[in-house]
């Protein structure tokens, strides 16, 4: 086997490694997400989990993993555990700031473990009850660390993001480009030829 594998089943991850132009399979194996160190470690082991339980499955491969977590002082925020959750959450952050963080980590073929994460703080306007019962209604903050997504609805909600944008949704961009260059992926050469394809 070879080239390159997005160890995740987040659509959001998926969609924005196509933008760049590449071409890879996604292979995500269940890891258990529990993790009770701070964020920036907790998103770097998380996403090191990821990428080592699919790098057993994929020999010869690259692989990519991330990780996201909200951080509001002292508090993490992954995915809410249901709606409930959810309104808290959104309750939470409303008129304040917080830390978004992303992990990522890329295997080489070689076996070389890579590891970096981003910190991109985010701001959000005061939001009505109103505002979040109709938007966990809608199921959007459901799956999503923080019970937001800043690329849906909640994108109104933000008055500031000082920044990854990527980061935030899910996969910051900068630092795929960085990691998997770094690991010896022929990044330019592999979006070349992925273009040649497409013709
Ligand atoms: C804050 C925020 C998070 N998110 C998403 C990104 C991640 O998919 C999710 C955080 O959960 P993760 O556990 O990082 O990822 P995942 O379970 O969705 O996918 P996988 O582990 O298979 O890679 O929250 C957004 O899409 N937009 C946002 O604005």
């Amino acid at each position: 086997m070879s080239g390159l594998v997005l160890a995740s089943c987040s659509p959001r991850r998926s969609e924005l490694l196509h933008r760049l132009g590449l071409s890879f399979r996604t292979d995500a194996p269940d890891v258990d997400e529990e993790c009770s160190l701070p964020a920036p470690e907790a998103v770097s082991l998380l996403s090191r989990r990821k990428a080592s339980a699919c790098a057993v499955r994929n020999p010869g491969c690259t692989i990519l993993a991330a990780d996201t977590l909200v951080a509001l002082e002292d508090k993490i925020l992954g995915k809410p555990a249901d709606a409930d959750d959810a309104v808290r959450m959104l309750h939470l952050l409303s008129g304040r700031s917080h830390q978004v963080y992303t992990g990522v980590t890329v295997i080489s073929p070689d076996g070389q473990i890579l590891t970096g994460y981003d910190r991109t703080d985010v701001t959000f306007d005061t939001i009505s009850d109103e505002e979040i019962l109709s938007y966990v209604r809608s199921g959007d903050p459901l799956d999503k660390a923080g019970a937001y997504g800043l690329q849906g609805r909640a994108g109104m909600w933000i008055t500031h993001i000082s920044g990854s944008e990527s980061s935030v949704i899910g996969l910051p961009l900068y630092l795929v480009r960085s990691l998997l260059t770094r690991s010896g992926f022929p990044l330019v050469r592999e979006i070349d030829l992925n273009q040649t394809i497409k013709g």
